[in-house]
């Protein structure tokens, strides 16, 4: 079917009805901005099917335009359109337009069968085994807080959908790929991508990797070790669910990781002029949030010293490829080992920032900064009625340190330099990483910005951190 006979499926009043669901879109990345419009840019088939057949499955590219009159936005939108929707659709539902149902088709198994067919289509690689028969397959959508769409297929394939594109190829497709290719177990296995363009480039649209059903997630596995210090009062060391020895291990499995980074990709030296550049970095994300948060004034003049204390380094350290936006939710524990995922980068940042080589120190302090959340997580919930500025905060502070210092000796273990002898240079990037956060929080999680504000106080300080 040409472009022109599958746009004779889109509905009338379709942009306007993507207009008004785009923006509650987990996922929708410029939540602070009001759209002026959205318009289809794309649009191919997923299911060939007519309505009376089955589902009509449509793979649209939209534009979004904003009031402000910026930098337009591209998001992927695979979309289902039936005469009536069954009830486990419902929640999916976009918008009923003249008798056609609109739905999120990530939802529909027999829609997902046809987007995995069309990713094993693209694969250079043996085909994979009957999952992709639509009416056998069963997929579920992972929710939670994610920037992308990822979805189960058969308890044994994860589907992830790119959402925001940009055009290129996606670094988490690049990373995992050549992980995979020097044979690293520290990465899901993948098996496919789905590679379309926009504005004239070869861009990534989706990603097939293999699941991995028994793996717990780090982030909840961090939060459980501090609710059980907070529920019984002792220190880090003597309460049970102690997490040290899996940060330990965590930090072993981040600096294989960057290892197998430099053997796949490379490396160079930092230079003076990379320090210069990276202080200017920091300044700016300094200033974006304290656009946002202007209470952070309270320790400007603090942070924009240790920031240009970055811009007095030496340089001489590594600089290479990097996971980009390391936190505790992208380490899974399998039974054997911890894996990362997510290697797509700050999904605010422009993907040729995002692929630039810069230092692993970068990936250490994402997840300095992740012990520090997951410590505090717990003063968000109000049913605790706990606060901040009382004595449980300084246990969660203790399990925080306990944590952040088992994970940097863990990835001493294999690089042979601890992280924390970078003095300067670490306190600067978790510092920034917190900038990143403020403003993310401010938009995408409003309650939760307390937690970066605070950190604020520490890090910009000269106390002792870790
Ligand atoms: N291969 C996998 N196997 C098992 N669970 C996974 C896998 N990949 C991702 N997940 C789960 O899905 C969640 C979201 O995945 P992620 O790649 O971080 O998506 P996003 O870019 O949308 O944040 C992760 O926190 C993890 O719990
Ligand atoms: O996982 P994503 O690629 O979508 O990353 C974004 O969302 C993260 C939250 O889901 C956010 O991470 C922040 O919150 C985490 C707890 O939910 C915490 O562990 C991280 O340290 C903190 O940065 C991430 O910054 C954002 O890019």
């Amino acid at each position: 079917m040409t472009s022109t006979s599958v746009s004779a499926l889109l509905p009338p009043r379709l942009e306007t009805a993507l207009a008004m669901w785009l923006p509650w879109q987990r996922w929708f990345a410029s939540k602070g901005r009001a759209v002026s419009g959205v318009t289809v840019a794309q649009q191919s088939l997923i299911a060939d099917h007519s309505l009376e057949e089955g589902p009509v499955g449509l793979l649209l590219v939209v534009r979004v335009d904003f009031v402000d009159g910026g930098e337009r936005e591209y998001y992927q939108v695979p979309i289902g359109i039936r005469t009536a929707v069954p009830r486990e659709l419902e929640p999916a539902v976009i918008a009923g337009l003249n008798g056609a149902i609109l739905y999120d088709a990530l939802s529909d198994h027999e829609l997902v069968a046809a987007l995995v067919r069309r990713v094993t289509d693209d694969a250079e690689q043996e085909p994979l085994p009957d999952a992709t028969d639509s009416a056998s397959v069963v997929s579920r959508m992972l929710g939670g807080e994610q920037s992308n769409s990822s979805v189960v297929v058969d308890e044994r394939l994860l589907l992830k959908v790119f959402r925001r594109l940009r055009s290129g190829i996606n670094p988490d497709v690049e990373l995992q790929e050549s992980l995979t290719r020097v044979g690293s177990l520290r990465v899901p296995r993948v098996l496919g991508s789905m590679t379309g363009h926009l504005q004239g480039e070869a861009t990534t649209y989706a990603m097939l990797q293999e699941f991995l059903p028994a793996a717990a997630d780090g982030w909840r596995m961090a939060l459980a070790s501090v609710r059980d210090l907070l529920a019984n009062g002792w220190s880090p060391a003597a309460a049970g669910g102690d997490f040290a020895s899996e940060s330990w291990r965590l930090g072993v499995a981040v600096a294989e990781v960057h290892a197998q980074l430099v053997e796949a990709l490379g490396h160079r030296s930092l230079t003076r002029e990379d320090m210069r550049r990276l202080s200017a970095e920091m300044s700016a994300q300094f200033d974006r949030a304290l656009r946002v948060v202007p209470a952070l004034s309270r320790t400007e003049e603090a942070t924009r010293s240790v920031f240009a204390a970055v811009a007095e380094l030496p340089g001489g350290g590594t600089a290479q490829r990097i996971h980009g936006d390391l936190h505790l939710g992208q380490a899974v524990r399998t039974p054997d080992r911890w894996v990362l995922i997510d290697f797509e980068g700050e999904p605010a940042a422009p993907l040729q920032q995002r692929r630039a080589l810069q230092s692993p120190l970068r990936d250490v302090a994402g997840m300095m900064r992740s012990f520090d959340y997951a410590a505090h997580h717990q003063f968000l919930q109000p049913e605790q009625n706990i606060h901040f500025g009382s004595t449980v905060e300084i246990q969660a502070k203790e399990w925080a340190q306990r944590n952040q210092r088992a994970f940097c000796e863990g990835y001493a273990s294999v690089e042979g330099t601890d992280p924390r002898e970078h003095t300067v240079l670490l306190r600067a990037l978790t510092l920034h990483k917190a900038a990143y956060e403020t403003v993310y929080e401010a938009y995408h999680r409003p309650s939760w910005s307390v937690i970066p504000q605070r950190a604020f106080r520490d890090l910009s300080m000269g106390s002792s951190l870790w």
